[in-house]
């Protein structure tokens, strides 16, 4: 019992600081020092969480855009097409509704299979049409993603987990939404932070008593070295 496990770790709602966006920077050190692979599995679009993983000054393991996008650290790999979101998008705007991220939207500018909506905008209409183009939409507490239904965080941390070498059997995730079942499905143990959504507490193996990064560094403080 003196190594760490892998982990998987989600970023907003997870990495972040209660009632806001931004990263808890107290979650930056047990990463970087963490001596086993660490996942950042995300609905994001592809540059942050390289950039995290930059920043972290750790491998650039990641499943982006919900399982659209992995990377290995050696090869990039697409498993869904942008085009149907990209036209769902197209008629969304057409009816009189917008995305909500303003004239420059960085939030999807580089994202390649999906398209994502502000929270605050209409949701019916838009998984209306989303229905017509057989794709669906994913309510992750921090955005609408307009996604294809097949690839999901759990298959791209398989890809990684295969790739890099290393057991998911001996892995543990942190995850606060929908959009992490699938990585709690492909772990050992799975933790949900006490601000995770229903599909997300059911899911995991323990639901934790702190919320956001402090529950995510009371994982970390009790699974270190215990594989
Ligand atoms: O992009 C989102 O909506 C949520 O991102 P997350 O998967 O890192 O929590
Ligand atoms: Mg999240």
């Amino acid at each position: 019992m003196t190594a760490d496990p892998p982990l998987v770790l989600d970023i907003d709602g997870t990495l972040t600081r209660p009632e806001s966006w931004g990263l808890d920077p107290r979650v930056l050190d047990p990463i970087r020092d963490w001596e086993a692979p660490v996942v950042i599995a995300t609905g994001k679009a592809f540059p942050y969480p390289v950039a995290l993983c930059h920043f972290a000054g750790i491998p650039e393991l990641v499943v982006a855009e919900n399982g659209g996008v992995v990377y290995t650290g050696e090869d990039v790999f697409f498993t869904a097409d942008r085009e149907a979101a990209q036209a769902v998008a197209e008629r969304y705007r057409g009816a009189g509704y917008e995305l909500g991220w303003g004239a420059e939207d960085t939030v999807n500018r580089w994202r390649e299979t999906e398209v994502a909506i502000n929270l605050d905008q209409p949701v019916e209409p838009l998984r209306e049409i989303a229905a017509e183009y057989g794709l669906e939409v994913v309510d992750t507490g921090y955005a609408y993603h307009v996604k294809d239904a097949d690839p999901n965080k759990g298959d791209g941390v398989e890809t990684i987990a295969d790739r890099v070498g290393f057991d998911l059997a001996e892995s543990v995730a942190v995850g606060d939404s929908i959009n992490d079942v699938s990585t709690f499905e492909v772990v050992d143990r799975s933790f949900a932070v006490a601000n995770a959504d229903r599909a997300a507490t059911e899911a995991a193996d323990e639901v934790l008593e702190d919320a956001h990064a402090d529950g995510t560094l009371s994982v970390l403080e009790r699974v270190r070295g215990s594989r």
